[in-house]
């Protein structure tokens, strides 16, 4: 049976490349300028192959001029041009990549890679342009040809009178509408941001007439405009210099230009890459948080370059959400494009980047942490919640990458302590990690939980931030060390004062009972502590909530709420507890009192807010009389 070719309806075909491939009008220059570096590195191929021809790098450059009485925007190349026949072949048909050809046929050489390879780029100009003129002369002939359109309706060939090689594209702008104000590219402004944008990596100049001022020679005071032509592109990025050539200022000036921040970047990363996918970076950490940072306003991302062309100014995908403070670019020859390069064919390469990129991050930052302490310090302060986020999601999976970044205050340090600084401090007899919640270091120092774990000798972590605890509950143990709240409910020390509460316990069983009774709403229990030793009374928690969690939770803006099982212990050593036990003996109606003052003063102590304020000073009015 014959095989049949399939038919294309031509104009539509024109018509769906020229209106749904791209989203952003902006780039049919960054395509023009991409052919146009293509067509010199073509030229440059061909002379590494033909000793009569001579590469000499300042005859080949692109440029870009308005000319805004008549609506014209050129962009002209000193490339290897177009036949006749290749106008007709590669312009004149949709979908041929006379680039893509090329490149199969020539290994790329000394990183000049040719960028085209869908052959749709050049119909972007339609998108701003209701005719589009091309004047070619190819390398090597004597005669050049136009090539004419005006979209849909076809195309014309004819020859032209041309000097010199290469290709000259002129595109009639389109009138503005109330949408779009096709106007803008004829500003050299708006020229200028697309390019700095879009191919400001392209290796050869992109020149274009730029309007300056000067003192008037007559006049020194009065100031005059000229044109002047200039280079607009940086040509070669940072990423692909040399690092030993380059100095830290070079990277704070990229850092700076690219509008990463206005701070200096605490260090910088230059990564290349060779292997399954080859690739380079330049990556900062910065020194402090965008105004933003911790909003939902706030969008991590990459720069993300294939072959020095921008095709994602914001690429999420490259970075976990715990180093979403990382700023930079990516640049690699090794993606998939999608034929509007304005995302991925498929994300299989960018998932090794971003994977290889998070395990030089943290890298970076242990390092940074183990021998730059004060710089450490200081990117914590603003990036450490952050970090502590990180291994509260996604159910504590990425503890191993990010355990060894945390720091937290601590009772026998002014500066903060990391993990590993704590457990290898543990005196031997030592079975957890202890810590305490709290809204500062200032007030944890002074809550009665942390007596007894102090009086033993052991260093107590001091949780400020409300994600702190969130993030422990997740990694559970650090070196086989388990965390342990101050306020659990068993702090698990033995000694002889421990002995002396059980006894307590039990010889004033029938005053707990009543207390417990008393208090049954509010409370789980009353138990005679084992963690005071100055203070009467405080409160501690059973089970997986603490009561800090049920502070925070309770604070999030939703319906439920969230109760801690609470439990009041008693100092059985303290003055206050005798009161107790004689109001208990001889005025039942003070034990109550007693008992309901104490539960509200361990409340306070704990930050809660007391059930009944007024009641409270009348309770307190009243054994005052
Ligand atoms: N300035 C130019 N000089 C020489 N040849 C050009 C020029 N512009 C376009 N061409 C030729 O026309 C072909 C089609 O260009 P077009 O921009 O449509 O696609 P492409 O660059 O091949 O691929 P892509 O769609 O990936 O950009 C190119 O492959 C090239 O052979």
């Amino acid at each position: 049976m014959q095989t049949k070719q399939f038919q294309a309806e031509t104009k539509r075909l024109l018509d769906i490349v020229i209106h749904s491939i791209y989203t952003n009008k902006d780039i049919f220059l960054r395509e023009l300028i991409s052919n146009a570096s293509d067509a010199i590195d073509k030229v440059y191929y061909k002379a590494l192959t033909d000793e009569t021809i001579q590469f000499n790098k300042d005859d080949y450059y692109i440029r870009v001029e308005a000319d805004k009485a008549n609506r014209l925007l050129k962009i002209i190349d000193t490339g290897i041009g177009m036949t006749a026949e290749e106008l007709e072949d590669n312009i004149g048909v949709i979908a041929k990549s006379g680039s893509l050809s090329f490149k199969k046929d020539n290994e790329p050489k000394d990183g000049h890679e040719i960028i085209g390879q869908f052959g749709v780029g050049f119909y972007s100009a339609f998108m701003v342009a209701d005719e589009v003129t091309i004047i070619s002369k190819a390398f090597g002939t004597e005669e050049a040809h136009k090539w004419e359109s005006k979209g849909v309706e076809g195309y014309t060939v004819e020859p032209c009178q041309k000097e010199t090689y290469g290709t000259e594209i002129v595109l009639k702008l389109k009138e503005n509408t109330e949408e779009d104000q096709y106007d803008k590219y004829l500003e050299e402004y708006t020229l200028r941001s697309i390019i700095k944008k879009y191919s400001d990596f392209i290796r050869y100049p992109i020149k274009m007439n730029v309007t300056r001022t000067k003192p008037k020679e007559d006049n020194q005071e009065e100031y005059e405009e000229y044109t002047e032509e200039q280079v607009i592109n940086s040509m070669v990025p940072i990423w692909k210099k040399n690092r030993n050539e380059l100095t830290d200022d070079d990277y704070e000036k990229f850092y700076f230009e690219k509008h990463f921040g206005f701070d200096k970047p605490i260090r910088h990363l230059h990564i290349n890459t060779e292997g399954m996918v080859s690739y380079r970076a330049v990556l900062f950490i910065p020194e402090k948080a965008p105004y933003d940072f911790y909003t939902r306003e706030y969008e991590k991302g990459l720069e993300l370059y294939a072959n020095g062309v921008l095709i994602m100014e914001k690429c999420g995908e490259l970075l976990p959400d715990y180093f979403s403070f990382v700023k930079g670019v990516v640049d690699s020859e090794d993606l998939s494009l999608n034929i509007s390069r304005e995302m991925l064919q498929h994300d299989g390469q960018l998932k090794v980047i971003a994977k290889n990129i998070k395990s030089k991050i943290q890298k970076e930052l242990v390092d940074l942490l183990e021998n730059h302490r004060e710089s450490y310090e200081k990117f914590y302060q603003s990036f450490g919640r952050q970090l502590k986020y990180g291994v509260y999601s996604d159910f504590g999976s990425h503890r191993d990458d990010l355990q060894e970044l945390l720091l937290f205050h601590s009772s026998k340090e002014t500066k903060l302590v990391s993990l590993s600084e704590y457990v290898s401090r543990m005196p031997e007899d030592q079975k957890y990690i202890y810590y305490a919640v709290g809204d500062s270091v200032d007030r944890i120092e002074k809550l009665p939980q942390t007596e007894m774990v102090k009086d033993k000798g052991y260093e107590i972590l001091y949780f400020t931030d409300d994600v702190d605890e969130f993030a422990i509950k997740m990694l559970r143990e650090y070196k086989e060390k388990e965390f342990k709240s101050v306020s659990s409910g068993d702090l698990d020390i033995d000694t002889e004062e421990n002995k002396a509460s059980d006894d307590a316990e039990k010889e004033n069983k029938d005053l707990f009972t009543e207390m417990k009774e008393m208090l049954t709403e509010q409370i789980k229990t009353v138990r005679a502590s084992k963690r005071l030793k100055q203070h009467p009374v405080c409160l501690v928690n059973e089970g997986d909530i603490s009561i800090e969690m049920e502070k925070v939770l309770n604070a999030l803006p939703n319906e439920q709420e969230v109760k801690a099982d609470k439990v009041l212990e008693v100092n059985v050593n303290h003055e206050v507890f005798k009161s107790l036990q004689q109001a208990y003996q001889d005025d039942k109606e003070k034990f109550k009192l007693y008992t309901e003052l104490l539960y509200q003063q361990a409340r306070l102590i704990e930050g809660l807010p007391v059930d009944d304020p007024v009641a409270l000073s009348n309770k307190i009015c009243q054994i005052m009389k």
